[in-house]
């Protein structure tokens, strides 16, 4: 439907001359336009003033087309009606409207002069009296077998439709009653919304046809049945040439009983246009001003042959609408005013529906008038629509004018989308056209053989069993419509029931919705445990770090101590050392003195020792004593801060376990009540149950009534209730099914979310209980830590003390070590032994100067005995001494070959001490010179060391 192409409506302006009444009134000429046609425009001057000024303060309006005084009605009919009739011919629904005030041409326009002259119109024929020419012109080279065109005649006074053409009227019968029904495609959406039916199809299927046309011909009551079995019937009840029941204004209306009369030509439709306007006529003459508030509809139907086997239908409609005033002066009437007609409420609602339609409203007013309901498709549907406005040049109407001009103008902007027309089948056209002959036949024949009988006996009897089926068929309609209104009112506390049941069910549901909330808030508590959890881990990997911190200082402190402790010792052996070799180098220098107090010396150095000894102890004490203290200080402080934080973030674990347990217990005890509700109670038992109850009590209520009312008819009342019981089961059921479906559809993602959320919430206690174990883990750990590092302090603290006691016993072998007593003893030996051989050398050099005077007193005998070259004293003496050193030298000490050799011993084998360290030291050999003892070279002080893993280092 997208695809149909929208359609502004045509709109014309007609300004006739003025007229007596305005010349005698001296009314001056306010509307500007062309004489005959031209520009598009028409302004109007209500100001009053004249010349420049006058067309300054006009007013301007742009239509489609503007007719001048001048511009005669075969213009008007080629410019506006002539390109509608081209469209109509084609097969498009096409109307023609003239709206405007009283007296201004709209039935000079719409109709003019529809008389004949030789059987020709005249100059002044209006629209209707040349299309129905022009439509017999357009067909003149068509077979009369490829084509249908029908008319029909309908007046609109006071909310009344009239058959124009109804021959009652002439026979002073009662005429029928016109109905409007809207057809079926429009009941649905006939709330007057312009979107309701406009996009239906206007096209009737060969299957549409087929199944109505049977039903449609074999009985003319079935015409007369309700509104919506009457509807399905139109289509086929439309093609009837005469006396047909109903016709079709537009596709979505129906006029029930409107008679469509057949033409073969031009002057056929004529008379039958002349018969109406000869109708309206006389009620003219019976109502003052009556033709100006009556509104009229000439219909052309056209059945067009398109193929062998279907014709296509299109409509002409040709509108001849009441005086404008009447809107202006409706709403100041009264109810007697509305009484009389005074009031239009059709044109009325036709103003109403122009603007709205120019305003593109959600809601168009249609349904408020039966004018509009006729004009339904022709005002923004499928009709191809024009509208000339008929308007006075004269300043007295000015009021009037300028309004209809406001409404032309905004009729411009209606849209319409025009279609083509729907289609026929040829059979049901032929056989229509055919009963109704054979009908019109029999008439005839009955009118000329018997006086007063207007019809055959047949058709008399027909006639009159059909009163009496109709009089039947209303008595059963209305008990039908009592049945109708009992079930309805059982159906209408139903409703109210269900609603009751709906809305408790849709309080469980937003009990539900508040439930699922209150999770969610225990599920957000829970995310703001975790975090806090996250907190505490972050905080317990801080004292960790610093544990390890901790940890580490011992180390330092420890690896501190045990650099100190080799200090101090190797400096106090250093000094030691030194003061060793200081006194042994005095002892060196005393042995070559003759008087030399060894004792002293030995006690010196004994003592020298021995207070080395002390201070090292003491120092080693007091380092060993101050770590100690240190450690004995610092260890529990940061063992009681480190359990203290442990503490504390056991308590705080303990505490969030046990809240997340307590809320994980309470989520799941609200997801098992609410598992279990959904599973057990939600849709499954009350609902039906319910339903159940209301059936049979609907049941129960349907049987009384039934059985009170229609006693004879109790079996046949009983079967229909049962069916309507299985029915009403039924539909109650798939109602309730449908919507148990659409709760359970709503209700499915909720579920499935906090089923997920379910899931989330046991993922997350898993991931709790798996964190809460690591973190015993952890802390247990740590806790093993903590005690090893205990164990390994009081190890350290333990080997402190070992080294002490060791420091102590080491001391204590030094007071009471033997070796020391015993080499001092060996020196003093020696000593006293150097000292015997120091006498024994002193005697022997004695005895060697003795020898020496005795050797030079020889040597001098031998001078004054012997002739030898002369030597002077010394050069003897260095002979001497050549001889002298030409001997073996003895050596020094009693075995001849003892070099001295002190051994000590220090450290100890404890892990925060060196390994034991043996260090010798040597003298070298000593040469005698010359009687005098003396070190040959300079005493060298070597270090020899045992310990092949450190490197040996001399010490001064
Ligand atoms: N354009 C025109 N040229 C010549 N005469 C005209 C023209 N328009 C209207 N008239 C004449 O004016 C008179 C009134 O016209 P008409 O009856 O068509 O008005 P109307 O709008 O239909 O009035 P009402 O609403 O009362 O039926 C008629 O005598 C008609 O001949």
């Amino acid at each position: 439907m997208s695809d149909i192409e929208e359609l502004n409506i045509t709109v014309a302006v007609r300004c006739r001359g003025r007229n007596q009444k305005e010349v005698d009134a001296r009314s001056s000429v306010v509307v500007a336009l062309p004489d005959v046609t031209g520009k598009n425009e028409v302004s109007i001057n209500t100001s009053g003033e004249t010349g420049i000024a006058a067309q300054l303060s006009s007013k301007i309006y742009t239509v489609d087309k503007v007719f001048g005084p001048s511009a005669d009605q075969q213009l008007v009919f080629k410019s506006i009606a002539e390109p509608l009739f081209r469209d109509f011919i084609k097969g498009y629904n096409c109307t023609v409207l003239v709206y405007g005030m009283t007296s201004t041409g709209k039935t000079y326009t719409m109709t003019g002069d529809e008389r004949l002259y030789d059987g020709e119109l005249s100059e002044g024929a209006g629209i209707i009296p040349r299309v129905l020419f022009k439509i017999f012109d357009a067909l003149e080279d068509a077979s009369s077998d490829d084509y249908m065109i029908k008319c029909s005649f309908v007046e609109l006074y006071n909310e009344e439709l009239k058959d124009l053409l109804d021959e009652a009227h002439d026979s002073n019968n009662v005429p029928k009653k016109l109905r409007i029904f809207d057809s079926a495609a429009n009941t649905s959406g006939s709330n007057g919304s312009r979107n309701s039916s406009r996009t239906n199809s206007p096209k009737f299927t060969e299957s549409h046809f087929a199944s109505s046309t049977a039903s449609s011909y074999s009985s003319r009551r079935k015409m007369r049945m309700a509104p919506n079995a009457a509807n399905t019937l139109k289509s086929a009840k439309a093609p009837i040439p005469k006396s047909s029941s109903s016709t079709e204004i537009s596709s979505a209306i129906h006029i029930q009983n409107l008679q469509e009369f057949h033409i073969m030509s031009a002057k056929e439709g004529i008379r039958l246009l002349q018969r109406g306007l000869k109708q309206r006529q006389v009620a003219s003459t019976k109502m003052n001003d009556f033709s100006s508030r009556s509104h009229t509809v000439f219909t052309i139907m056209l059945y067009k042959k398109c193929d062998d086997e279907n014709f296509r239908v299109s409509k002409m409609n040709l509108v001849d609408l009441a005086g404008s005033e009447n809107i202006n002066r409706s709403g100041a009437q009264n109810q007697r005013a509305k009484e009389a007609g005074s009031i239009n409420q059709s044109l009325l609602t036709l103003g109403r529906v122009i603007n709205s339609l120019a305003d593109k409203s959600a809601h168009i007013p249609f349904r408020e008038s039966k004018l509009t309901r006729l004009l339904q498709d022709s005002l923004g549907g499928n009709t191809k629509t024009a509208l000339i406005a008929t308007i006075s040049p004269a300043k007295i109407n000015s009021e009037e004018t300028s309004s209809t001009l406001e409404y032309a103008s905004k009729a411009k902007n209606i849209k319409n989308k025009p279609q083509i027309g729907s289609f026929i089948m040829k059979d049901v056209l032929v056989k229509s056209i055919t009963a109704e002959l054979v009908k019109i036949k029999s008439d005839l024949l009955s009118t000329k053989s018997k006086d007063g009988v207007y019809m055959s006996q047949e058709n008399y009897k027909e006639l009159t069993n059909e009163l009496e089926n109709y009089k039947t068929e209303i008595q059963e309609c209305q008990r039908s419509i009592e049945k109708l209104n009992t079930q309805n009112a059982m159906l209408l506390k139903e409703r109210k029931i269900s609603n009751e049941i709906n809305e408790s069910q849709k309080a469980k549901v937003r009990n539900l919705g508040d439930n699922i909330e209150y999770l969610y808030d225990k599920i957000d508590r829970q995310h703001r445990n975790e975090q806090e959890l996250s907190n505490v881990v972050q905080e317990l990997m801080r004292a960790l770090h610093a544990m390890q911190k901790s940890l580490q200082v011992y180390e330092d402190q420890g690896q501190r101590f045990q650099t100190e402790m080799e200090r101090v010792l190797y400096e106090n052996i250093g000094s030691f050392k030194k003061s060793l070799t200081n006194e042994i180098e005095k002892l060196k220098a005393n042995v070559n003195e003759d008087n030399i107090d060894v004792d002293a010396n030995i006690n010196m150095v004994s003592k020298e020792l021995y207070r080395i000894f002390d201070s090292l102890n003491s120092s080693s004490n007091e380092i060993c004593q101050k770590f100690v203290r240190d450690i004995s200080e610092q260890t529990p402080k940061h063992f009681q801060g480190i359990h203290d934080q442990v503490g504390n973030i056991t308590s705080v674990v303990e505490a969030y376990s046990s809240s997340l347990m307590a809320h994980l217990s309470s989520v799941s005890e609200e997801y098992n009540n609410l598992k279990d509700y959904l599973n057990e109670q939600f849709f499954k038992n009350n609902f039906q149950e319910a339903l159940d109850v209301h059936v049979e009590r609907t049941y129960h209520q349907l049987k009384v009534s039934a059985n009170s009312a229609f006693i004879q008819l109790r079996e046949t009342m009983n079967e229909h209730l049962e069916n309507n019981k299985n029915s009403m089961m039924q539909s109650l059921k798939s109602a309730a099914a449908e919507v148990v479906a659409k709760e359970m559809g709503l209700l499915n993602p909720v579920k499935q979310a906090w089923e997920k959320s379910l899931e989330n919430i046991n993922e997350c206690d898993k991931l709790t209980n798996n964190f809460e174990n690591n973190m015993h883990s952890a802390v247990k750990e740590v806790y093993g830590r903590i005690d090893q590092a205990t164990n390994s302090s009081i190890s350290a603290m333990v080997g402190v003390e070992n080294n002490l006691s060791q420091l102590k016993d080491v001391s204590a072998s030094f007071r009471n070590n033997s070796v020391i007593d015993t080499n001092v003893e060996g020196i003093k030996r020696k000593h006293e032994l150097l000292k015997s051989q120091l006498q024994n050398n002193a005697n022997y050099m004695q005895a060697a100067t003795q020898k020496f005077g005795e050797i030079d007193k020889s040597i001098q005998d031998l001078l004054s005995t012997q002739t030898i070259p002369q030597l002077n004293s010394e050069e003897r003496i260095e002979s001497l001494l050549e001889q002298l050193n030409d001997r073996p030298l003895r050596p020094l000490g009693p075995s001849g070959k003892t070099p001295m050799r002190i051994t000590y011993q220090v450290g100890s084998s404890s892990g925060l001490m060196q390994p034991p360290v043996k260090r010798s030291y040597s003298t070298s050999p000593i040469k005698e010179i010359d009687g005098n003892k003396r070190a040959l070279s300079p005493p060298k002080r070597r270090l020899i060391e045992d310990d092949t893993s450190s490197k040996p280092r001399e010490i001064q």
